[in-house]
């Protein structure tokens, strides 16, 4: 299909569309108002209630604006074909422009502050359905109306009963029948227009069994030998209750016409069921009954349908809450977890930092500055105690000879395995580094020149015995030692000078051996 043949088709369509509508309303408004003349008038001449302005107002109330002028011509022919075999061509298009005028400007009012697709669902919609509708355009609307009959000269009643007259019938065709016609409508263009369990079914004909029973007793004006009991119409107020609470909108809307039509059934037969007062005013006194049930059961089944619509709207946003809360606790987890990884990961850096800052990296033992922190510290602890402390400096001779001949890789190698045999002369407790190069130092805890002496010597003697191999070589070594006793006052500076002073006098003294 080419654009062009699906704009027309569309067009084709909607045509097609509008000129159904256009029967349909046609043909409910005129069916409309011969119920209304044949089957609604009193014998005292009184409308109780007048259906096809029902079906105008429904018709504006649920379709677009743009269909408005359809529905006005289709009820407008309807009205003519209705009124002229009793009323003369002016009268009846009067007749016909003033309920297109009460019915178009009551849905504009009710759409206006409504907004949105109009439904009998909120109660906003309700009360602007009453207070335009009923109350305010068929209001006006009688005002002309009355004028009409009052210039046609037929009436015998003043202009005031008149306008009572066509306002009560209006208002009740109004308050009863639209609602009806706008649920029965949105049910029937729903995807599903009847949704009903067998025990739904049955209770509904129950519900309208009895509303058919009672109807037929509380409509009619007993007389004390009739009944003892008075079967009062206040007696279906409860089942309109029933159905707004059981069968919502649609259910009220459908018992309250059945109680309606039970009631103008009675009275169109002149039987009024209010005892002791004239028959006309138990026909306004039925009406005002009507509209009270209808706005009673009708109004409650919005109210109810309200409440239903906002519990889902909470349940609904207090699913979405929880799902955002447990969203939010796994991202808080996640990034819990992260931060837990990455402190971990930091404290693993800050250790090897540690490390790196206070370990000698060839040999792997204390550098020179944290020798110094961690022996100034023991010597502090060791001042309180009073004790004792001794230190040992070696160097290894002629270790440049070393590098020179064997390279500096046997050179490394050499200070990486001496540190064995150092560590194995020692008590853990010492304090062993290397202060650089090839010189070392070992701070004895609680320990005297003779003992630090006695450990420096065992420590040249298992150097002297250390045999480095490098491939095909064999290196040895030899290293002088500088010992010194803590005065107990003195600094660690002080301590290393008179330590390093004995080495240097070691050296002199032809190195490979022990000098205090
Ligand atoms: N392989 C190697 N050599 C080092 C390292 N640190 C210092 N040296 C070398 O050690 C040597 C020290 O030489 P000197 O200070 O002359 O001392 P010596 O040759 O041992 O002579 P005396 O101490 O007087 O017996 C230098 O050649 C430095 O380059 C190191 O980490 N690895």
């Amino acid at each position: 299909m080419s654009p062009q043949q699906g704009i027309e088709h569309v067009t084709d369509k909607r045509i097609r569309q509008t000129l159904v509508r256009m029967t349909l309303i046609g043909l409910a408004y005129y069916a409309g108002a011969w119920i209304g003349v044949h089957q609604t008038i009193t014998p005292e001449g009184i409308a109780v209630l007048w259906p096809p302005n029902a079906v105008l107002l429904a018709a504006f109330l649920v379709l677009p604006f743009r269909q408005w002028p359809a529905v006005a011509v289709a009820a407008l022919c309807a009205e003519l074909a209705a009124d002229l075999p009793s009323f003369p061509l002016p009268a009846a298009l009067a007749f016909g422009l003033i309920n297109l005028l009460e019915t178009s400007v009551a849905a504009w009012l009710i759409r206006h502050f409504t907004g949105g697709e109009f439904s009998f669902r909120h109660l906003r919609n309700g009360a602007c359905f009453l207070l335009f509708g009923p109350l305010l355009s068929s209001t006006v609307a009688a005002l002309l109306g009355a004028g009409v009959y009052l210039a046609l000269g037929r009436a015998d009643s003043s202009y005031l009963m008149l306008w009572r007259l066509w306002w009560f019938g209006d208002a009740l065709g109004l308050l009863l029948l639209t609602p009806l016609f706008v649920t029965l409508w949105q049910r029937l263009a729903s995807r599903h227009p009847l949704r009903f369990s067998l025990a739904g079914g049955a209770e509904l004909l129950l519900l309208w069994v009895a509303t058919v029973l009672i109807g037929m007793l509380a409509f009619v004006q007993d007389t004390p030998t009739q009944l003892s009991f008075h079967f009062s119409p206040i007696l279906l107020v409860p089942l309109g209750i029933w159905s707004a609470l059981r069968f919502g909108v649609a259910g009220a809307t459908l018992t309250v016409s059945l109680i309606a039509s039970l009631a103008v059934g009675h009275l169109t037969r002149g039987i009024y069921p209010y005892p002791g007062i004239e028959p006309q005013d138990a026909v306004w006194v039925t009406q005002e009954y009507l509209a009270i049930v209808a706005v009673l059961s009708v109004g409650l089944a919005i109210l109810l349908h309200e409440i239903a619509q906002q519990r889902l709207t909470l349940i609904r946003q207090d699913n979405e809450l929880k799902a955002q809360n447990s969203l939010l606790e796994a991202r808080i987890a996640e990034r819990t977890a992260d931060l837990e990884h990455a402190n971990q990961a930091l404290q693993q850096a800050n250790t090897q930092l540690e490390k790196v800052a206070t370990t000698d990296f060839l040999t792997g033992f204390p550098n020179r500055r944290h020798f110094e922190t961690q022996a100034q510290r023991e010597l502090n602890r060791l001042a309180l105690d009073q004790s004792k402390a001794a230190l040992i400096m070696f160097d290894l001779d002629h270790f440049k000879s070393i590098n020179d001949i064997h390279g500096h890789e046997a050179g490394d190698a050499v200070l990486r395995e001496l540190v064995a045999p150092v560590q194995a002369a020692l008590r853990p407790s010492d304090l062993f580094a290397r202060l650089g190069g090839e010189e070392f130092v070992i701070l004895l805890s609680h320990a005297n020149r003779q003992q630090a002496r006695h450990v420096a010597e065992r420590i040249r003697d298992a150097l002297g015995a250390l045999e480095i191999v490098q491939g095909t070589t064999r290196i040895h070594v030899s290293a002088s030692f500088g010992v010194a006793q803590w005065d107990g006052s003195a600094d660690l500076h002080r301590l290393i000078q008179q330590a390093d002073m004995a080495l240097y006098r070691a050296k002199g003294s032809g190195r490979n051996c022990v000098m205090t």
